[in-house]
């Protein structure tokens, strides 16, 4: 029977049939297949519907007209290049890991602190690499595709990924090679594709679930020059621990959105809204289906939603406990595998689990999970695998019931994305957040609210809250602990819908799709990012402000007021999180002192210092304004755990070589793009400039150089920038309420690519949607800060 569309969905086919591209924001039930499926039937074009997985695809593939051919990113990988690969595909199954091993060369098992990891281990860990490799847009193998290797230190980890990243080269040579006799997977032949720059294939193409899109796909799609569309829920997105990557949210188009739900309800709908906007989701969501849905408890539900496995599993044995038949989606086999490996080490042999194949025995499992180290997953599994013993929860593994056959299904919430059910519980897992240090408790977590949303909205007719019923108690509390959002930065409040400079911009600056659109066209012209290729964890934040203040200075700047604020506050007695006793709190804040001192000297002339020491300077100034913008000395910080005998010697000395060598590689890209920039005369170039609305809103740019407002991102990532950046840019050109520093022309500078990308601040802000001319935006933006400034109350 044919649908009488929604008006959202109306405007959705007519915006689709004038060929622009799109992003659909579909909450959850709104019909968003429906929708595709309305827009493709505008057309006779060839159109290609990209699905998250097979069974999705071939659902579609039932519903669309024959002009749209519904395929995953693997079907279309493997009709270009996988089926080259056939032969290799199928003859290569199982290549036990001592085989690939011996190909790859590794001979020896490899000593890395306390703990040995076998040849066997080390192959598996290498070909984990090519798996993580091919699902990024990097383009060469690094150290940090390693997984995380439970048991293993920081150190441990880096020593590690080092150590296998030649091997790794090695497979990845061999993997690509016609004479290749490594196992060929799946995954390789989707890089490989990749690598190509791919076209794909239709006039207009939809890619599904864009809220949880692997980062290869992402950078296929985004460079395609057919109409995109592409469809999703932000809100939705579970997958980020994963690297999946959110393609809607500042996706260079125009955004629609389906909010009218044929799932639920009113009531249900009402309890998706509270989720959605602990997630900080500005949609909100209308129940248009079962009227009688309700929320209330459920003492036979259809399916128990889970948070973890572990939780899962627990649920699964109470109801086995009660006699009841229970199916767990996507089976035990996780469980299984612990429980089995729990078995072996109780029995004094070693275990080939990939996550515990470091341990020599149960009790080494328990202590590791009890200091807080371990994964919140393997944590909890530990935990029941000790609590019902490893046989007993083998045989309930056992003793499970396919869904078709079960009572009662028991899954987690990530495993029941894109599903529903007629009633529902809210399983265990989901805990109210906790308490800091202070006693305070602490705020829901947007990715742990997005969870939950997806969660409650599995349900058409009743929901039962059992599992997150904590809510009500923290809703009430809330009130007194949230920030006023005038406080936060300008690059903080950007993030927030509801602040005032982000309700501002979309007043005033409502577009960002033609500037993205410029942006990405230059990006296209750009080199692949330089970054460093064999260090696990990066510092890239670090690194970033290094090559910051490098150009600073290479401009005849100073660092900016951020490093000496950071020294102060070292330098005072207010409390301050993580930092060390008050002698050793002093001796950092004289390095601090000693360490600007020099970068004087180096500016007037007095003392230069060589390039690499400036970098290492800067590298450690870094941790000083870190201290201004977080307010504490954190964990990871080079000047965390130093005592009163500390000296700059000694931490320029600690700079990782790493870094020295990124920054070079990064200032050598600089030299020819910014090069008319620096032989500005020195009155017209201005580092960390502050503004006249920086009161209203804290904001301090970069540079502005001869009228240019000029930000740098080091980012590795650059086509993930997006509409916050350049609400940001227009922030600090706004903010500049008085014109004081005549600015013209804004622009991005890519240090890791040398692009450096200007616009006029006419097209600039004509490319934004302003309606008005710069002056009187200014005023309008002062005015309006200050009014909600004066409705907030005083600043504390
Ligand atoms: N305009 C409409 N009027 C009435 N029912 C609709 C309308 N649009 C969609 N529906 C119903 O909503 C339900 C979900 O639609 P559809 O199968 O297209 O969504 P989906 O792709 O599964 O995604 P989601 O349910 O997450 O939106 C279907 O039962 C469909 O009939």
């Amino acid at each position: 029977m044919a649908l009488t569309p929604t008006p959202e969905q109306s405007d959705a086919r007519d915006v689709f049939a004038t060929g622009r591209d799109l992003a659909l924001v579909a909450g959850a039930g709104t019909g968003k297949t429906a929708t595709l499926v309305l827009m493709a039937a505008t057309t006779r074009q060839r159109g290609l519907y990209v699905a998250f997985n097979k069974a999705i695809a071939d659902e579609a593939d039932t519903r669309f007209g024959g002009n749209v051919r519904c395929r995953t990113a693997h079907s279309l990988a493997y009709q270009a290049v996988g089926s080259r690969y056939q032969e290799r595909l199928r003859s290569q199954t199982h290549l036990p890991a001592s085989q690939t091993a011996r190909k790859l060369g590794i001979t020896r098992d490899l000593r890395v602190g306390t703990h040995l990891v076998k040849i066997n281990h080390q192959a598996r860990l290498v070909m984990g690499m090519i798996r993580r490799f091919c699902y990024s847009i990097d383009k060469h193998v690094m150290a940090r595709h390693l997984e995380p290797v439970t048991g293993l230190d920081g150190d441990g980890q880096d020593y590690l990924a080092r150590t296998l990243l030649p091997y790794a080269t090695r497979a990845w040579e061999d993997i690509r090679s016609d004479r290749g006799t490594l196992r060929f997977e799946h995954d390789h032949y989707l890089k490989m594709w990749a690598l190509t720059n791919p076209v794909l294939p239709g006039d207009f193409i939809m890619l599904d679930e864009a809220q949880d899109t692997n980062p290869v796909l992402e950078e296929i799609f985004l460079k395609q020059s057919a109409q995109r569309i592409c469809v999703g829920d932000p809100a939705q997105q579970i997958y980020g621990w994963r690297d999946a990557r959110d393609v809607m949210t500042g996706f260079p188009a125009k955004t629609l959105h389906l909010t009218e739900s044929f799932r639920f309800g009113p009531r249900i709908a009402e309890e998706a809204n509270r989720w959605l906007r602990h997630a900080e989701s500005p949609l909100k969501l209308t129940g248009r289906g079962p009227r009688e849905s309700r929320i209330g408890a459920v003492s036979n539900p259809d399916v128990v939603l889970c948070r973890g496995n572990a939780d899962a599993m627990q649920e699964v044995m109470a109801y086995l406990d009660q006699g009841v038949s229970v199916a767990l989606t996507g089976g035990g086999d996780t469980i299984r595998r612990v429980a089995s490996a729990a078995e072996e080490l109780k029995a004094g042999r070693r275990t080939s689990h990939p996550e515990l194949f470091l341990f020599t025995s149960w009790g080494e499992v328990q202590d590791y999970v009890e200091n807080d180290k371990a994964g919140q997953d393997l944590k909890s599994i530990v935990k029941l695998v000790d609590k019902y013993g490893p046989e007993e929860v083998l045989r309930a593994v056992d003793r499970l019931s396919a869904e078709g056959d079960a009572k009662v299904v028991v899954s987690t919430a990530h495993k029941a994305k894109g599903r529903e059910w007629a009633t529902v519980r809210i399983g265990p897992g989901f805990d109210a957040p906790s308490v800091d240090d202070d006693g305070l408790q602490r705020g829901i977590n947007t990715a742990e609210a997005r969870l939950i949303y997806v969660a409650v909205t599995r349900a058409r007719l009743v929901l039962d809250l059992e599992g997150v019923s904590w809510i009500n108690e923290y809703e009430k509390g809330s009130a007194t602990r949230t920030t006023p959002l005038a406080a936060l930065s300008l690059t903080g409040q950007l993030r927030r819908p509801d602040s005032p400079i982000a309700r501002f911009m979309a007043d005033h600056l409502p577009t960002t799709a033609d500037l993205l659109r410029d942006y990405h066209k230059h990006l296209a012209t750009l080199p692949h990012p330089v970054q460093p290729i064999d260090v696990r964890y990066p510092d890239w934040s670090g690194i970033g402000h290094t090559i910051d203040y490098r150009l600073r200075l290479s401009f005849g700047g100073h660092l900016g007021p951020a490093v000496s604020l950071g020294v102060n506050l070292l330098a005072g007695t207010d409390q301050l999180r993580g930092a060390p006793p008050a002698s050793s709190r002093r001796a950092l804040s004289v390095v601090g002192e000693e360490l600007l001192a020099t970068i004087d000297a180096h500016l007037t002339g007095s003392t230069a210092q060589d390039s690499n020491t400036l970098t290492r300077l800067c590298y450690v100034a870094a941790s000083f304004e870190d201290i201004y913008r977080t307010g504490q000395v954190r964990r990871y910080s080079m000047l965390s755990g130093r005592d009163a005998r500390t000296t700059l010697a000694e931490l320029v000395a600690s700079v990782p070589p790493y870094v020295v060598e990124d920054v070079r590689a990064q200032l050598a890209l600089a030299d020819q793009p910014l090069a008319g920039l620096r032989a500005l005369p020195p009155s017209t170039k201005v580092c960390g400039p502050v503004f006249a609305g920086s009161d209203d809103v804290p904001a301090d740019a970069d540079y502005i150089l001869g009228g240019l407002l000029l930000d740098c991102k080091s980012t590795k990532d650059p086509h993930r920038l997006g509409r916050d950046e350049l609400h940001q840019l227009a922030g600090y050109l706004l903010l500049d309420y008085d014109n004081h520093y005549a600015i013209d022309r804004v622009g991005l500078y890519l240090s890791r690519q040398g692009g450096l990308i200007v616009w006029s601040v006419e097209d600039f802000l004509t490319k934004l949607g302003a309606r008005a001319p710069l002056a009187l935006l200014r005023a309008r933006l002062r005015t309006h800060l200050r009014q909600e400034l004066r409705a907030q109350g005083p600043r504390q």
